[in-house]
């Protein structure tokens, strides 16, 4: 284990993964964030999250039609950005071997993992961000699922902002995946950190898998609400390529995760968006006299951009993109 960390720190990088395997008692000084941006234990306000059943796609004939969840798709996108899908067709077995796949890449040895170390955020494949799902074949085939998925949703999430289902088609088809797979170790003092700050994501939607509960949403009375695991769904989270799309109609979800004490997270996000270099601007048919667009078109290109030129935690993004109206 020592080795472990001697290697890593080389990079000039301990894992927290290898910090727990040390049996580190407490949290490093650098992950202990302000008392303001710490998780409040004790505030969880009782709001039930949205849960979209998707059947009625598979059988049109169902007895809630499609009209039906696009106006559950409307209600959840409008007051959260969030929403939970079930019977949405990608099978346990094949989520479980996504997760499986994700387990066994973080119990490589940190030799293993270390090769794909990076700093650069245009790297394709990256330690703490990313996995070859390439090389993987079952990463590869709940990939494939899930990039399925997301153009149905969007179709969907379209249709709820009264837009053609095709808009932007081509686009979406030959729009940017990426995976990423996080690893949230056991932490000896969930209470001063954080696995993941606060955050919306880049793209249009993220389709997130996880092992158990620990996401929160910041919702529009600006408390943060535990995500629950729902067995066999989906959590879907609206990025900001969609808040710009639909001209701020939607908003992108700020979105967290706080660490347990005694267990060990593992999930894995689809993060949807248009092509790196490809701009997505308000629909010009959500446009007019009274609702101007009221942000500036953007690509991943330019979030990546953002993200490698300031502190992740200065500011967000989307606030860079607002007109003053
Ligand atoms: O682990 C999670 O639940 C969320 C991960 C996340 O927000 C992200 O990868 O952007
Ligand atoms: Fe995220």
């Amino acid at each position: 284990m020592e080795a472990e960390k001697v290697l890593e720190s080389s990079y000039g990088f301990t894992s927290a993964m290898t910090l727990t395997e040390l049996g580190n008692p407490q949290v490093p000084q650098r992950y202990v964030l302000p008392l303001s941006e710490r998780p409040n234990p004790t505030l969880h306000p009782s709001i039930s999250l949205p849960i979209v059943d998707l059947s009625s796609l598979k059988h049109p004939s169902s007895s809630s039609p499609r009209s039906e969840t696009i106006n559950e798709i409307q209600r959840a996108c409008k007051e959260f950005g969030f929403f939970q899908v079930i019977n949405h067709g990608i099978l346990q077995c094949t989520m479980r071997d996504a997760m499986e796949a994700a387990t066994d890449f973080f119990d490589l040895p940190v030799e293993e993992k270390m090769i794909l170390m990076s700093e650069n955020v245009h790297e394709p494949v990256r330690y703490g961000t990313s996995l070859n799902h390439a090389t993987d074949k079952k990463m590869s085939k709940y990939a494939t699922e899930v990039e399925n998925l997301q153009k149905q949703l969007m179709e969907l999430v379209l249709e709820s902002l009264g837009l053609n289902s095709n808009y932007l088609v081509d686009d979406i088809d030959n729009g940017s995946q990426v995976m990423t797979v996080n690893c949230y170790p056991a932490c000896p003092e969930p209470e001063l950190t954080l696995g993941i700050p606060a955050h919306s994501d880049y793209g249009t939607l993220t389709i997130l898998h996880q092992s158990c509960s620990g996401l929160q949403l910041l919702d529009s009375n600006e408390n943060w609400v535990p995500v629950p695991l729902v067995e066999g769904a989906l959590i879907v989270l609206l990025g900001d390529q969609l808040e710009v799309m639909s001209n701020g109609h939607y908003k992108s979800v700020l979105h967290r995760v706080i660490v347990s004490s005694d267990t060990k997270r593992l999930s894995i996000a689809s993060l949807h968006s248009l092509a790196l270099n490809k701009k997505m601007a308000p629909a010009p048919e959500l446009l007019n006299e009274q609702n101007p667009a009221g942000y500036k078109e953007f690509s991943f290109r330019d979030f990546l951009d953002f993200i490698s030129s300031r502190d992740a935690l200065q500011g967000r993004f989307i606030d860079t993109l607002k007109k003053d109206r």
